[in-house]
């Protein structure tokens, strides 16, 4: 749906030096809009009230003769303590669970013409556009995710906020697995200046693949992505506010969109012969994946189902044969080996799509993106040989919510980090699991934790077993599983276990809406 706007009124009115009595909150007061801030004063002496347009004003709008400013309330803390700025009103907005409700809150101006309010709100809203604010957007919402809460958080928390900012939408939900992949390979993506996902990862991912497979995809994979929290795995929203010193909340995710600050994304190419897939997030292979995936069937136990799993995890502990290669980043050339000869991995005519996506397999012919290419032989390859008990690979710092993978990944600096836990006691691996939530397992002695420009997994069978593998899981999805450990009732995977499995990143290839 487009909500109908006012469309903005005679451009060029400027931002500065407009001073003019007004009415506010019923009393007289002289108000002045320069150098980015609206500033008034009871008439007759008082005290100076100031609202600076960049971090205080979500949006304006023009009633008449009253200019409507509404304001971000003052974020979580303030809302919480129920601070705003003087002589605002809360406007109901909702009220989901992280108590986003009432916080919009608006100053009415009451001017002394129409002519003055449409001039002032001009040079307020031309003021807004040119901080690079989003003027609409496409919203998919995933009404499945996590506790089915989506379409509830759109509704009573989003829509509020995005409409006190002016800011256009569509709304789509998704119908079904790969429907957001499926939106973002033929979205006209000219109507708009950035695609939103009200969602966990999985929809994320879903939108940054369907953008690969675009003819356009150079220009494609530009368009800014915004991501609220509304399902299971929330770690990209989780890394962009811990990133920013901001909490995790529905509200500070919808502000950082609103706000329109930007920051690259690193974009890593998970390939296996022809088959490929785009990852922003994460791939882990072994103990992370098996309590990750394997305690799905003890999803009625609430979140302790992860708790109880790694433990029993622990009791009967597997570790995994095979090898990791890598190229490492500058500065981590001691880790693993030096690798004498490296056989090439290079795809001829990959296949890209997410898990059990047969209708969607692309080849060269298509001219879908084909990831980045890199000459193997001429990189300074090292490995670490199996057994392994985790192999964890990340290009944000939070996996989920509550799980800091690693504390050291950045967003757009063209690296992966890589934890790996090969031999650990059983004593010493149940606090290593526990400190997997605040990243501080990385310290210890067992883990090497490291950054890489490129690795490649050559997953073997379990230590003690000829025919059970592991899970490989990116981004919250299976893409291989070993014989052995099938449930049964699973889709195909993407890759197959066993034969190698190469990532390599794309520096800031994507863009990301972000609190900073
Ligand atoms: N209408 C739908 N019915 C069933 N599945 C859907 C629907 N829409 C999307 N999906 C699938 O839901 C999955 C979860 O998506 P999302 O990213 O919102 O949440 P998540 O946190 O990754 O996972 P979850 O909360 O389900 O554990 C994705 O794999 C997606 O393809």
């Amino acid at each position: 749906m487009l909500p109908s706007m006012a469309e903005p009124q005679a451009a060029g009115a400027k931002a500065e030096g407009l001073s003019k009595p007004v009415r506010i909150g019923g009393s007289a007061a002289e108000a002045t809009l320069s150098g980015g801030e609206l500033t008034w004063r009871a008439s007759g002496g008082g005290e100076r009230v100031s609202l600076e347009l960049e971090s205080e004003v979500l949006g304006v709008r023009v009633d008449g003769r009253v200019l409507k400013v509404a304001t971000f309330g003052g974020g979580d803390e303030a809302a919480a303590a129920g601070r705003s700025s003087p002589s605002s009103r809360p406007v109901t907005c909702g009220g989901g669970r992280d108590g986003g409700g009432g916080r919009v809150r608006e100053v009415v101006v009451e001017m002394e013409s129409e002519e003055a309010a449409a001039k002032w709100g001009d040079a307020m809203r031309d003021r807004l556009a040119s901080l690079g604010r989003p003027k609409r957007l496409f919203i998919i919402v995933n009404p499945y995710g996590g506790k089915r809460g989506g379409r509830k958080i759109f509704q009573t928390e989003v829509v509020p906020l995005i409409q006190a900012a002016g800011i256009l939408y569509s709304m789509q939900e998704t119908k079904h697995r790969l429907h957001a992949q499926e939106i973002a390979h033929s979205l006209d993506l000219r109507k708009y200046d950035g695609i939103v996902c009200v969602s966990g990862d999985g929809i994320l991912v879903e939108v940054v693949n369907g953008l690969l497979q675009r003819e356009d995809w150079n220009t494609a994979i530009k368009i800014p992505l915004g991501i609220i929290p509304a399902g299971t795995g929330n770690g990209m929203v989780q890394s962009l506010l811990h990133f920013a010193g901001e909490s995790f909340s529905v509200y500070n995710a919808v502000l950082a969109i609103i706000r329109g600050h930007k920051r690259p994304l690193d974009v890593t190419s998970v390939v296996q012969g022809k088959t490929r897939f785009f990852s922003v997030l994460m791939l882990t292979w072994g103990l992370v994946a098996d309590i990750d995936i394997e305690s799905e069937k003890y999803r009625w136990m609430g979140s302790a189902r992860l708790d109880f799993y790694s433990l029993l995890r622990m009791v009967s502990l597997r570790r995994y044969n095979g090898r990791v290669l890598f190229v490492p980043a500058p500065g981590y050339e001691g880790f693993g080996d030096p690798v004498e000869q490296i056989t090439s991995c290079k795809p001829d005519g990959a296949s890209t799509g997410i898990q059990g996506d047969t209708s969607n397999d692309f080849n060269d012919e298509t001219c879908a993106y084909t990831g980045p290419s890199i000459d193997e032989a001429d990189l300074e390859w090292r490995s670490l040989d199996g057994p392994f008990v985790s192999v964890w690979v990340s290009g944000v710092p939070f996996a989920s919510e509550n799980v800091m993978a690693a504390p050291e990944a950045n967003f757009g600096d063209g690296y992966l980090d890589v934890a790996i836990i090969k031999d650990c006691p059983r004593s010493a691996l149940i606090g290593l699991v526990f400190q997997m939530k605040d990243g501080s397992y990385v310290k210890s002695p067992y883990v090497e934790y490291f950054k890489v420009k490129a690795l490649r997994i050559e997953p073997g069978m379990r230590v003690g077993s000829s025919t059970k593998g592991g899970i490989i899981d990116s981004d919250g999805e299976v893409i291989a599983r070993g014989d052995g450990s099938h449930t049964g009732d699973e889709i195909e995977h993407l890759m197959a276990y066993g034969p190698p499995i190469q990532l390599t990143v794309d520096q800031g290839l994507a863009t990301i809406f972000s609190p900073r």
